[in-house]
């Protein structure tokens, strides 16, 4: 008699699909579902060799009773009230002791709502963060988990063994109770956004400042993907600067609109920065970027109305080296940011992240894997708190890259090319080491329209200006 498997995936598109091929992969028997059963029977008529681990439903009935209990469900549904309403479907149908995992890219908020839920149902909950798209759903995403320990080990020889592995250490990791691992997924792609736009706007400068093809663009990325740059995201960008239209033999590039889609996460991590009061600007630029680019219609009005600012640069102005070194600085400030805010909601929600695990997660697997992590994870090993401009190499590093950044932005500026992510984290950079910013001035308005008080650089105790004298 064939055994019953322990785990069963609900949601074949794009990520559960390749999710399912792994874990049949790796050994493991596997139910799944779809709500369009044209989907499931798709999905197993293209398993081939995986074809006997995998058990095809047609019904959620079914699907919960092919599972031996106690049953692990993944779910891999669109994030937000997708994922309430199969839990709902799905919950009557379940034991006691059966574990729900939302894999998906749920806000952690609402994960921590759904383990309220579960604990009041008796049924358990994980929520996990996978990163790496369907290319690493299917070999090996990094994988972040949020829920009880207990839970995490029940499920740990399975998500290790079906996550990417950077010099066999497998990338996934129990990140702490509740939406720890959602939160730090959400952290992850407000850092993939702003990786994408930094790499976008050096693009930018290579093509409208320089008057770069994509070919010559093409061969800055597979250059820089060899030194301190080596990163998943830069050996993309070279690939899709390469590659060539079937349709119109053009570059790719030059056929593709200037409008970039999102879905929100990298939206909820700019907001949650804010409530956290932690400055991301670097990420918080490469939001309003993707917003600014849907505006098309208002941009080429904008054009027609005050003229195209863009000048030609020369070799004088700007060199693939100097912009190498920017994007470095760049790099190196959006993670520092990246990482500053998780500290602080380390401590906000009381997680205990493990700070340079996370660093160590996400070496593999994952949409911002970069050599530069492994050196991050032992920056936060020695301190999990100082910011990570503060540590050795990034120190050293941006000591070595701040004069290239500011060259890039201003040759940038005077060329009319918006790098609003890189100029973000050149002021971030300089605040950072301005000893006496100018927010006197603010608390002296302050105590001026609103009597709010400032506090004094002497002993004198007078928290209040003489503004009615005035
Ligand atoms: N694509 C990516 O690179 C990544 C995606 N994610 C996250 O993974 C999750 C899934 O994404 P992805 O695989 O790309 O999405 P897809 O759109 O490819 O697949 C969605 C799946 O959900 C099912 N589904 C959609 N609506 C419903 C519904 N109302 N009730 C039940 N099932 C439904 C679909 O079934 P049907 O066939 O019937 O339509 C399909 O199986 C999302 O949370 C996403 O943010 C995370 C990391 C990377
Ligand atoms: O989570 C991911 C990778 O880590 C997904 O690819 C994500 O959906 C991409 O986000 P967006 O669609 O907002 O660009």
């Amino acid at each position: 008699m064939t055994h019953k498997p322990e785990y069963g995936l609900i949601g074949l598109g794009t990520m559960g699909a390749a999710l399912a091929l792994n874990i049949a992969e790796k050994g493991n028997k596997i139910a799944v579902y779809n709500r369009t059963t044209k989907v499931t029977d798709e999905f197993i008529a293209a398993s081939g060799a995986l074809r006997d681990q995998l058990v095809a439903t047609a019904s959620l009935k079914d699907f919960v009773a092919a599972i031996q209990a106690p049953r692990k469900i993944i779910l891999m549904v669109p994030a937000g009230p997708i994922v309430d309403a199969q839990i709902e479907a799905l919950v009557p149908l379940l034991d006691a002791d059966d574990l729900i995992i939302d894999a998906g890219n749920a806000h952690y908020a609402d994960t921590n709502r759904r383990f309220k839920e579960a604990e009041t149902a008796a049924y358990n909950f994980l929520g996990i963060g996978v990163s790496g798209g369907e290319e690493g759903a299917r070999h090996g995403p990094s994988i972040m988990v949020g829920g009880a320990q207990s839970d995490w080990e029940a499920v740990a020889p399975v998500l290790r063994a079906i996550s990417a592995k950077y010099e066999d250490t497998p990338c996934a990791e129990h990140m702490g109770a509740g939406g720890a691992g959602h939160y730090v997924k959400m952290v992850h792609n407000g850092i993939e956004y702003a990786d994408m736009q930094m790499i976008a706007e050096a693009y930018a400068v290579f093509r409208d400042g320089l008057g770069w093809t994509s070919t010559q663009v093409a061969e800055a990325f597979e250059q820089w993907n060899t030194g301190p740059l080596a990163s998943y995201l830069v050996e993309i960008s070279g690939k899709v600067s390469r590659a060539t239209d079937p349709v119109t033999g053009k570059a790719m590039l030059d056929v593709i609109l200037d409008q970039a889609g999102q879905k929100g996460t990298g939206r909820w991590t700019a907001i949650e920065a804010q409530m956290l009061g932690v400055p991301v600007p670097v990420i918080e630029a490469a939001v309003a970027a993707r917003n600014l680019s849907a505006k098309r219609d208002t941009r080429i009005q904008g054009a027609e109305r005050f003229g195209s600012p863009l000048q030609p640069l020369t070799s004088d102005d700007i060199t693939p080296e100097m912009l190498e070194k920017a994007l470095t600085a760049g790099k190196i400030l959006c993670y520092a940011q990246g990482f500053e805010m998780l500290d602080a909601a380390s401590r906000h929600f009381e997680w205990s992240l493990p700070m340079s695990n996370i660093a160590r997660v996400w070496r593999e697997g994952c949409i911002i894997r970069s050599d530069m992590l492994g050196d991050m994870a032992e920056a936060l090993d020695k301190s999990s708190s100082q910011n990570l401009i503060f540590s050795a190499p990034f120190c050293d590093m941006l000591m070595d890259c701040e004069s290239a950044l500011r060259a890039t932005v201003l040759a940038a500026t005077k060329a009319g090319i918006p790098v609003p992510a890189l100029a973000a984290g050149l002021s971030w950079f300089d605040t950072m080491r301005t000893a006496r910013t100018p927010a006197n001035m603010i608390q002296a308005q302050r105590d001026f329209f609103g009597a709010h008080g400032f506090k004094r650089l002497d002993d004198v105790d007078a928290p209040h200006g003489p503004w009615a004298a005035q």
